[in-house]
This record gives structure tokens, sequence and C-alpha cells, in this order.
């Protein structure tokens, strides 16, 4: 018997941007379910981000309004430690129970750093891997031989085999690439030019403008929205 799929899907989000909402609609599509986007209050990896968690979680919210079958899960604002995965799927399956079907979305880079991730092995125990193609990341050749032994035999093309069991597989969404980053966002702010707001919805860019985040002049062009 299958039951509803819960889909994670956490990220740093400094700033949530058009590559992430394009990835989260992917996943919704192909697996016919919500996809709660997850900020990473203190992201595993990172020493510094540009804007703090609380600001980073407001752009997020801002970001998935208006969008159907997105949604935001704050989980990782609530604790007091660095964000590892598989304390939060920890947490989720206390919640949950054993049972139930959990998913995680995450980009093929991100997929390819798994063996650097926190008591990585005993996440195939806790949810399966939705892993969405990125640009100038091989998913498909560039394993580690610790990841591909862990993985290779867990891959599904069938996105309803996800439903039928709790965790352990692993399906490709073979979405469009888009080759957008965070830090060519921050980047492109703190250059001073127009061209980052193409990148993010017009929302986060008025939040980015009014808090002054990344470099960005506060307050200016808040009004062509
Ligand atoms: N354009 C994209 N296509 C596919 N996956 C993406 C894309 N952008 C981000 N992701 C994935 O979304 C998750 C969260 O990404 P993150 O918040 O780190 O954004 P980022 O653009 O990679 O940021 P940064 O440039 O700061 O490293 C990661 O698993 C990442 O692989
Ligand atoms: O658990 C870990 O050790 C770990 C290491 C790196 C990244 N992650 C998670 O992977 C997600 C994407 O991370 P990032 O840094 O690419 O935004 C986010 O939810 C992080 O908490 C988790």
């Amino acid at each position: 018997m299958s039951s509803a799929l819960t889909v994670l899907y956490g990220g740093t989000f400094d700033p949530i941007h058009l590559g992430h909402l394009h990835i989260a609609r992917a996943a919704r599509d192909r697996l016919q379910a919500t996809v709660s986007l997850m900020p990473a209050a203190d992201p595993p990896h990172r020493e510094l981000t540009g804007a703090n968690a609380a600001q980073r979680l407001a752009m997020v919210r801002l970001a998935v309004a208006d969008e159907t079958g997105l949604q935001v899960d704050a989980r990782e604002l609530e604790r007091d430690e660095p964000s590892y995965t598989v304390e939060t799927l920890r947490q989720w399956r206390a919640q949950h129970g054993k049972e139930r079907p959990l998913a995680i979305l995450i980009g093929a880079d991100s997929f390819l750093s798994l063996p650097s991730w926190y008591r990585w092995q005993e996440l195939a125990d806790l949810a399966h891997l939705v892993i969405a193609e990125r640009p100038g990341h091989h998913t498909e050749t560039s394993q580690s031989p610790e990841l591909r032994q862990a993985y290779a035999e867990r891959f599904t093309d069938r996105a309803q085999d996800l439903s039928g069991r709790p965790a352990g597989l692993a399906l490709r969404l073979l979405q469009s690439e888009m080759d957008l980053s965070a830090t060519r966002i921050r980047r492109e702010i703190a250059a001073g030019g127009p061209e980052w707001r193409l990148g993010v919805k017009p929302a986060v860019a008025r939040y980015i403008e009014q808090h002054g985040l990344y470099g960005c002049p506060q307050g200016l062009r808040a009004d062509i929205h």
C-alpha cells in the first residue's frame, strides 16, 4: 500500500533564486507531491552566509507565497546546532514514524558531495533522494567510488516507487537545467548592476533592496516592481 510522499528541499537559499524554484516545481510535478523548502539555519560546510537565517527564511516565504504545491518548513531554525540533514530527518521520523515515505530534493552538486556529509551512510535509511541535474555537474560520471557503491542499486526511473516505501531509493529529476547560482546573484548585486533581478522573484528583489543585503544599496529602486 502506498501513502502520500513528503518532499523536503533543504538549502542555504542565500538568496532563493529561480533555479531553486525551477527544481522545486519540477519535483512537485514529477512526484505529485507538495514540496517543502527548508532553509538551513546553520548550513554545514559553510563558514558564513550573506544574509542571516531569519532573512533567508523571510525570502523563501516571499518566493513561495504565490506558488501552488510549494511551502516552507522552518524546522531547522528551531535547532541551535549545525543543520545536519541526518538530524533533521531523524527528527522528522520521530514525529511521523518509520513507515511514511519521505524524500529529500538535492541538486547534482549536493549529491556528488554526499560522502562529505555528516553520517551520510545513514541517510538512505531515513529518506529517498531526488536528484536534480545541474549544469556542470555530471551525476552519471562523477560519483566517487563510495557514493557509487552506496547508491548504484537504489536508482529507479519510476516516481511512483517512492510512495511505496519509506526510504532508500534514488530518482533522477530530468528537468530542463537552469544555470543559476546564489553565488552569481550575490556577486552581481555587489557589482552594482541590475541583472541580478532577473534571477529572483520581484518580492525577493524588493526584500534584498529594503534590507540592503549582499551590498545592495538600501532602498534603491524599490519602487520599480
Ligand atoms: N540551478 C540549480 N539547478 C539545480 N539544483 C540547484 C540549482 N541551484 C541550487 N540547486 C540545489 O539546491 C540546493 C540548495 O542550493 P543552495 O541554496 O546552496 O544554492 P546555490 O545556488 O548552490 O548557492 P551557492 O551559490 O551559494 O552555493 C542544493 O542541493 C543545490 O544543489
Ligand atoms: O548534513 C550535512 O552534513 C550536510 C552537508 C552539506 C549540506 N547539507 C544540506 O544540504 C542542503 C543544501 O546545502 P547547500 O549548502 O548547498 O545549500 C541543505 O539542506 C544543507 O543543510 C547537509
